[in-house]
C-alpha cells in the first residue's frame, strides 16, 4: 500500500463529466489500485446542495482507497496542496457554436485557477485542462502559475484520440486495443488534424499500417478526419448534452498515462498544441521525434496552428495581458 496519500481536484464536481469521472478516480482507475486519496471537489457557491449529492453518494461506494472528500467553492480550499488538478468546471457550447466561442466565458475562470495553482498547490502538481476550449484554457492557466513548470500542463485531446482509434478500428473489424500510433495534432477544435500516417493495426495477428488494413485512402484522407474533427458536435446534436461518459474514460486514459508511464501528446513554446509524446518513469516528457510529415500532414497540422495562435492572441486581449 502506498502510504502517502494524493491531494486529487476535480472542478466542476457537480457537473455531468464529473458525475461519471469521480467513481473512476475514487475506486483507483487513475492513481493506482493501492494509491489512497482524498478528493477535493470543487464547483460554484449555487451548485453546493447539488455536490452534497455527489459526495454522499461517492460515500455510499465504500471505497477503501477514498480517505477524505472536501467539497468546496473557495479556491483556496480547493487547491491546497495539490498533487493532481483536473480542471473540468467551466461552460460547456450548445448546438451551433465552435469551442472556441466559450472562450470570453471560460478564459476568466482558468486564470484565477493558474493565480490559485500559484498559490496554493505543489510545485510538482500535474495540471489537466478539460473545460472549452482547452488548449487555450490549458495556456491561460499555465501562464498564471508562472513558478510551476509548463511541462505539468497539458489538456484533453486524448478524447479525439480514442475516437480516432475506435473508428478505425470499427472499419478494420478490430478491437481497439489492435490500433497503435494514433497521432491527434494541434487544437481540440474542429480544425484538430487526426494522423494516421504512423498508425498500425493488427490484424489476425499481422501488423499492418492503417492504409494498407483499410485500403481507403479517400475515407482516411476525408470523412475520417472529419468524422473525429466534428464528433463533439454530433455528440451534442444527438444527445442534445456534450460528451461526458466518453470525455471521463479519456480524463482517466490521461492522467493514469501521466502518473504510470506510457505515450502521450504534448505542447511548443507558447501554444498548447497536441503532440505525440513519450512520458519517462519520472513523469517527464519528450516529444516524439523524426516522424516523416509529408505536405497533406504538415497542411492540416499548420491549420489548426494557426486556430490556436488566433485564440491565444484573442483570450490574452480579453484578459489585457
Ligand atoms: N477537452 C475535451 O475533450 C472535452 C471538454 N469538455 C468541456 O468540459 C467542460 C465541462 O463539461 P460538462 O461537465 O459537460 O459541463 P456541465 O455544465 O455539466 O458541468 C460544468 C460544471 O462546472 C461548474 N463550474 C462553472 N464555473 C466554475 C468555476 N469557476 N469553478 C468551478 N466549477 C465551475 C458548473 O457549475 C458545472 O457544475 C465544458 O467546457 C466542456 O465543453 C467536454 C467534453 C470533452
Ligand atoms: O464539443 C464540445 O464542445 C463539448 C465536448 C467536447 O469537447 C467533445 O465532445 O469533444
Amino acid at each position: 500500500m502506498c502510504s502517502e496519500q494524493l491531494r486529487v481536484l476535480v472542478t466542476g464536481a457537480a457537473g455531468q463529466i464529473a458525475y461519471s469521472l469521480l467513481f473512476s478516480i475514487a475506486k483507483g482507475d487513475v492513481f493506482g489500485k493501492d494509491q489512497p486519496i482524498i478528493l477535493l471537489l470543487l464547483d460554484i457557491t449555487a451548485m453546493l446542495p447539488v455536490l452534497e449529492g455527489v459526495v454522499m453518494e461517492l460515500q455510499d461506494c465504500a471505497l477503501p482507497l477514498l480517505r477524505d472528500i472536501i467539497a468546496t467553492d473557495m479556491e483556496e480550499v480547493a487547491f491546497k496542496d495539490l498533487d493532481a488538478a483536473i480542471l473540468v468546471g467551466s461552460m460547456p457550447r450548445k448546438e451551433g457554436m465552435e469551442r472556441k466561442d466559450l472562450l470570453k466565458a471560460n478564459v476568466a475562470i482558468f486564470k484565477s485557477q493558474g493565480s490559485a495553482l500559484e498559490k496554493f498547490s505543489k510545485k510538482t502538481v500535474k495540471v489537466l485542462v478539460v473545460g472549452n476550449p482547452a488548449n487555450t484554457n490549458c495556456l491561460v492557466a499555465a501562464k498564471s502559475a508562472p513558478s510551476i513548470p509548463k511541462a505539468n500542463f497539458s489538456c484533453l485531446t486524448r478524447l479525439d484520440h480514442n475516437r480516432a482509434r475506435s473508428q478505425v478500428a470499427m472499419r478494420c473489424g478490430v478491437p481497439a486495443t489492435h490500433v497503435k500510433n494514433v497521432i491527434i495534432w494541434g487544437n481540440h477544435s474542429s480544425t484538430q488534424y487526426p494522423d494516421v500516417h504512423h498508425c498500425m493495426v493488427n490484424m489476425s495477428g499481422s501488423e499492418l499500417t492503417c492504409f494498407d488494413a483499410i485500403k481507403d485512402e479517400a475515407w482516411l484522407k476525408g470523412e475520417f478526419i472529419a468524422t473525429v474533427q466534428q464528433r463533439g458536435a454530433a455528440v451534442i446534436k444527438a444527445r442534445k448534452l456534450s460528451s461526458a461518459m466518453s470525455a471521463a474514460k479519456a480524463i482517466c486514459d490521461h492522467m493514469r498515462d501521466i502518473w504510470t508511464v506510457n505515450y502521450h501528446y504534448w505542447v511548443p513554446d507558447d501554444l498548447i498544441y497536441s503532440f505525440p509524446v513519450q512520458i519517462h518513469k519520472d513523469k517527464s516528457w519528450k516529444i516524439v521525434d523524426g516522424l516523416g510529415i509529408n505536405s497533406f500532414s504538415q497542411t492540416k497540422m499548420d491549420a489548426t496552428a494557426a486556430e490556436l495562435m488566433e485564440e491565444r492572441d484573442t483570450a490574452l486581449a480579453f484578459l489585457g495581458v
